[in-house]
């Protein structure tokens, strides 16, 4: 039987949004890589599959690919698309719980559209990042080329956040998957340059962890926040600023991210069975 897909974005940060929650769906490596190709397949940034939730007070369940066939274990551009999706459904609700793979997010979805998910606790300690070895997670021995000393910071998925003069003249294509693969983050990492612009106001441009370059990320915007704040650089809420768009993040007091910003459908389509059935593993 054909799967029909939803194509969804938010800032730009594109996804295939596949529906399991009736008929269930495992996709290989070598097919979560085709259906993401830009060429060969769809093309998206990630591949979002809904499944039943797996926990009590959820919603769904969210698994998040990468173009690269790795699983991450969070995704906040498809967080709220999907709770905006969810929510449409006729619940009736506007507040509504995503699972991942690294815990529960609490999304609401507000009059005007936009969606707000607390994206979970910042996780600060070299263990949670994870770090191959012990560090202190405000300032890492790391660099490439005009690169160094980042913050670390896990929202459900590793982030290195390296504060610049000019996020816009870093060349990301370059140095980028050099730091992803940099022997100090034994599950890689996504990496962000960012550039405080104003009080309250960060440029930030990411290379994602098995994406490559991306218009946006959620969870690196609320890693970008985490490490503004803890540097002084900003207080515990900001606008980022990022080639799609701009997010909203706030550092709650009691450790909570909350990331609010736009959802986009663009269309909708049903696979080829052949595109998934000739992927191999
Ligand atoms: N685009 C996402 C992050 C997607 C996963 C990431 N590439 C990883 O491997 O951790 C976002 O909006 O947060």
């Amino acid at each position: 039987m054909a799967r029909r897909f939803l194509k969804m974005h938010g800032l730009g940060n594109d996804f295939v949004v596949l529906d399991a929650r009736h008929t269930p769906l495992s996709l290989t490596g070598a097919q979560a890589r085709v259906l993401a190709d830009r060429r060969f397949g769809v093309g998206c940034d990630q591949i979002i599959i809904l499944e039943p939730p797996q926990s009590a007070g959820a919603d769904v369940f969210m698994r998040i690919l990468n173009p690269d066939g790795s699983e991450s274990g969070a995704c906040g551009n498809a967080a709220r698309c999907v709770a905006s999706l969810v929510a449409a459904e006729g619940t009736g609700r506007d507040r509504l719980t995503v699972e991942t793979i690294s815990g529960l997010l609490p999304a609401i979805r507000h009059a005007d559209g936009t969606v707000t998910v607390d994206m979970g606790p910042a996780r600060l300690d070299w263990r949670q990042i994870p770090l191959a070895e012990p560090a202190d997670t405000l300032s890492l021995e790391v660099a490439a080329g005009p690169l160094s000393a980042p913050c670390a910071v896990n929202m459900g998925n590793p982030h290195a956040v390296f504060f610049v003069d000019d996020a816009e003249a870093v060349d990301l294509a370059q140095w980028g998957p050099q730091l992803e693969h940099h022997t100090a983050f034994p599950e890689r990492a996504n990496i962000e340059v960012a550039t405080v612009v104003a009080p309250g106001r960060v440029r930030m441009r990411v290379w994602e962890r098995g994406a490559g370059i991306t218009l946006a990320c959620g969870s690196g915007a609320c890693a970008t926040l985490v490490a503004a704040a803890r540097r002084g650089l900003t207080g515990r809420k900001a606008e980022i600023v990022m080639d799609g768009g701009t997010l909203t993040i706030e550092w709650r007091e009691d450790g909570h991210v909350l990331m609010t910003g736009p959802v986009a459908t663009a269309f909708s389509g049903e696979l080829d069975d052949a595109l998934l059935a000739g992927a191999g593993r």
